[in-house]
């Protein structure tokens, strides 16, 4: 059952955490992004939906540096991520954390070594403040600390999540990008973790950027949403916002029967 989790009303000076403007990415003929506009605010969970193949991963990984963009700028945390050098980007790399869809945990490590991974690369700590720090990411993600020696293979699908939040949380990032953080797991598994997020949210002051195709999580814990169609950002704003925008795609996805089914039941827990 879900928490009765009430979403932050948005801050008249809010800070953006990520900015992008006229992000424009393409694949030979085919463009996927076209000027795309985007704001995360400081302390918010922003929900971003969009029909299957809008180009909500390509966004992701572009910001991310995973992909090339054609045109655009990127903003992470007030700077411009062409415009710094190699130590700043560096920086602010260690700002971000991601929780990629499928967990993506190194199979042939444990819990605790993968969480260490961008310890390993960013930091320079001795092993028994890494085992420390790891341990009290495992805790902060509600996992026991036996979780800690076991393998991807040993764990299930919702434990797999939580040790990826954990990884994602290894550098104490501003702002977590999450990638269907709940496809996979079960109504209830999925329930906790948006708790989770919300919690982590509210605790350590997280961004949270979360794709998903989950109503639940959507009328539950998400502060904003942003929706992706026609290769730009459509339309973001409250649950409210969405209702009230005159567009097929939005209104059925937020009007249709699935979405009304949700929202009921969200509205009488
Ligand atoms: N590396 C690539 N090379 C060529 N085309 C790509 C590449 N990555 C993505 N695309 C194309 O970009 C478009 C957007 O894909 P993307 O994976 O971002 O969609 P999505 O909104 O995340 O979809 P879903 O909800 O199904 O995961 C698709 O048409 C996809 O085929």
């Amino acid at each position: 059952m879900q928490e009765n989790i009430s979403p932050r009303p948005s801050p008249s000076t809010r800070e953006a955490v990520l900015s992008v403007r006229g992000l424009t990415v393409g694949f030979g003929e085919k463009l996927v992004l076209d000027h795309l506009d985007l704001d995360v605010y400081r302390g918010e969970i922003l929900g971003f939906v969009g029909a299957s193949g809008a180009g909500k991963s390509v966004l992701m990984r572009t910001v991310l540096r995973l992909l090339p963009k054609r045109e655009g700028k990127i903003h992470i945390l007030g700077s411009d991520y062409d415009a710094v050098n190699e130590a700043k980007r560096m920086e602010l790399d260690t700002r971000l954390g991601v929780l990629f869809q499928h967990g993506a945990l190194f199979s042939s490590l444990t819990v605790k070594e993968n969480i260490q991974l961008p310890m390993r690369e960013y930091l320079d700590l001795p092993q028994k403040l890494m085992d420390e720090l790891a341990y009290l990411k495992i805790d902060m993600v509600g996992l026991d600390a036996d979780a800690g020696n076991k393998y991807p293979s040993e764990l299930s699908g919702g434990m797999i999540k939580r040790a990826a939040l954990a990884r994602a949380l290894a550098l104490d990032p501003d702002l977590v990008f999450l990638d269907e953080p709940t496809s996979g797991l079960d109504p209830i598994g999925a329930a906790e973790f948006d708790n989770l997020i919300a919690r982590l949210r509210d605790t350590l002051g997280l961004t949270v950027y979360m794709v998903t195709h989950d109503l639940d999580s959507l009328f539950s814990v998400c502060d904003r949403i942003a929706v992706l169609g026609k290769k730009r950002v459509l339309v973001e704003g409250t649950l409210e916002d969405m209702f009230a925008f005159d567009d097929p795609w939005v209104q059925s996805y937020f009007r249709g029967k699935r979405a009304r089914s949700v929202s009921v039941g969200n509205a009488v827990e």
